[in-house]
């Protein structure tokens, strides 16, 4: 009989979370759930309770109420055990501004030695460290005189510098120049490739959701209203692609489902005529955009384009 794998239990798991601020309900039921080696990415609008979700996962915020679950234990009551296998990257953390980035991984790598295991010994090597975010040349600078690029790279190595078994980033790309953001795409692949690293982080830079994440959360009014990969959220919405084609000067776009076959059909009715051919599927952009307004509107994912020519 064959043997299945072995199924890991999930390293978040979040149920029917709730958060009030005063009078204002910013999160009303959040369920979600991330899987061992997952890198999940959660979007919503400004103020839509993404730090306030992160921050309750890494025990920084009391939750007002519901069941979460990190590394199978509760985040509001988690030793320094527990802390130790989780990574951090807080939105702003402005600290030691008279010590270099060399001297504070080494001080925080330090808190990380006593829970080193032989398969994951912990911390990581500085000076390794230092290289894999791109701060080898400023590693012995005062951290005040950082850029906020620089300072952000190096708020990334704080949150790693434990060889965490989970990620939370909160926007961490957020200030980045194109290279640097590339260079942290190529870095997250890494720790989840080699790493096996799980990661959950928030951004608003629909792009790089769609290059890094298996799988997209968007918080909307309170809620999750999607989950799913970004190809799966795009057929949701759209449930289509768009194909867009010229015949002698007049331009036409049709939605379908059945891109091949129509196309095929295409080609057969209308020969040589046919030109500029072009088939689009919905952009996260777009779906994500669908999403949230149908959230704010009250209304449920379903088909949204119309079959209009040109
Ligand atoms: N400590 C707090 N006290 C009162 N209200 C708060 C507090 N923290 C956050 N809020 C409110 O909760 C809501 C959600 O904030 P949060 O920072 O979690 O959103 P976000 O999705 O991360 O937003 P952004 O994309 O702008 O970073 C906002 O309306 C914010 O004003």
């Amino acid at each position: 009989m064959p043997v299945s794998p072995p199924v890991s239990a999930p390293v978040v798991e979040v149920r029917d979370l709730r958060m009030t601020y005063g009078t204002n309900e910013v999160l009303s039921g959040v369920d979600l759930t991330v899987s061992a080696g997952e890198v999940v990415c959660l979007l919503g609008p400004n103020g839509a309770g993404k730090t306030t979700t992160i921050e309750v996962l890494e025990g920084f915020r009391v939750r007002s109420a519901g069941d979460v679950r990190v590394l199978g234990e509760d985040p509001a009551r988690a030793g320094d055990a527990w802390r130790a296998r989780v990574g951090v990257v807080l939105q702003s953390w402005r600290d030691h501004a008279r010590w270099t980035p060399r001297r504070l991984l080494t001080q925080l790598g330090g808190y990380y030695a006593p829970y080193s295991t032989p398969d994951r010994p912990r911390p990581y090597d500085v000076g390794r460290l230092l290289d894999t975010v791109g701060l080898t040349e400023h590693a012995d600078r005062k951290i005040v005189t950082l850029s906020g690029g620089q300072r952000r790279r190096l708020d990334v190595a704080v949150g790693i510098i434990g060889r965490p078994e989970l990620l939370f980033l909160d926007e961490p790309t957020a200030g980045f120049d194109p290279q640097a953001r590339r260079d942290f795409h190529e870095l997250v692949h890494r720790l989840s490739d080699l790493e096996g690293t799980s990661i959950l982080l928030t951004t608003h830079d629909l792009a790089e959701a769609e290059k890094l994440a298996d799988r997209i959360l968007i918080l909307a009014g309170g809620r999750i209203v999607a989950d799913g990969s970004a190809e799966e959220l795009g057929r949701r919405v759209a449930g289509t692609a768009e194909v867009r084609w010229a015949c002698g000067s007049e331009r036409f776009v049709h939605p379908t489902t059945d891109v091949v076959p129509f196309v095929r059909r295409l080609v057969e009715q209308h020969g040589d005529e046919l030109t500029d051919l072009e088939v689009r599927r919905a952009s996260l952009e777009d779906t994500y955009l669908a999403m949230v307004q149908r959230s704010e509107a009250g209304l449920r994912p379903g088909p949204a384009l119309e079959e209009v020519t040109r």
